[in-house]
């Protein structure tokens, strides 16, 4: 398959002990020798009808619940919480970091103790900003910033 039809997410590397190629999935850190196969369609995790996503959420002292297992009174701004997602995608995207470890160790979502994972949802599940995102995405991809009552995240649409 070549590089260019690689599903998102995923690029291809250089061995430096052996010369071989290998795939690294640079948002998961996932690395394996085979060409990873573009998805068939929704996994079993996910129906038909739903997507499953991972994200990452900085809140602000506006948000719905200025509180999470991090902190308990949140007093950033809007735009403090906006400037940490974006420098905190930079690090996924450039390699420096995966998406479940800063989640895990950044996210204001009591589901950063899943690495950011939600599970499968469908339509009507999440706040309209979160879905419309969410289904907007092709598996493997990151969101950029979006903002919902809650504050400022990120999302990796994982099936
Ligand atoms: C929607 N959701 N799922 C979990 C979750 C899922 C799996 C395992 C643990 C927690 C937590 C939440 C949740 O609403 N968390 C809120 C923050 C939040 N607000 C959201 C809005 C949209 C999507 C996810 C969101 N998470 C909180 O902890 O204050």
């Amino acid at each position: 398959m070549a590089d260019e039809q690689l599903p998102a997410g995923w690029e291809k590397r250089m061995s430096r002990s052996t010369g071989q190629h290998y795939y690294l999935n640079v948002y998961t850190k996932e690395s394996q020798w085979d060409v990873p196969d573009k998805p068939a369609g929704p996994a079993s995790s996910a129906g038909p009808d739903q997507v499953q996503c991972s994200h990452l959420l900085v809140k602000h002292r506006d948000s719905r619940r200025p509180s999470s297992w991090k902190e308990e009174n949140i007093t950033r701004t809007k735009e403090e919480a906006h400037e940490l997602v974006k420098s905190y995608r930079e690090q996924i995207v450039s390699g420096k970091a995966s998406f479940a470890e800063l989640a895990s160790k950044h996210s204001d979502c009591s589901s950063a103790k899943r690495g950011g994972d939600l599970g499968p949802f469908g339509k009507g599940a999440m706040q309209k900003p979160f879905e419309e995102a969410s289904f907007a995405l092709k598996v493997g991809e990151l969101s950029e910033p979006i903002f919902t009552d809650s504050g400022c995240h990120i999302i990796l649409r994982t099936v």
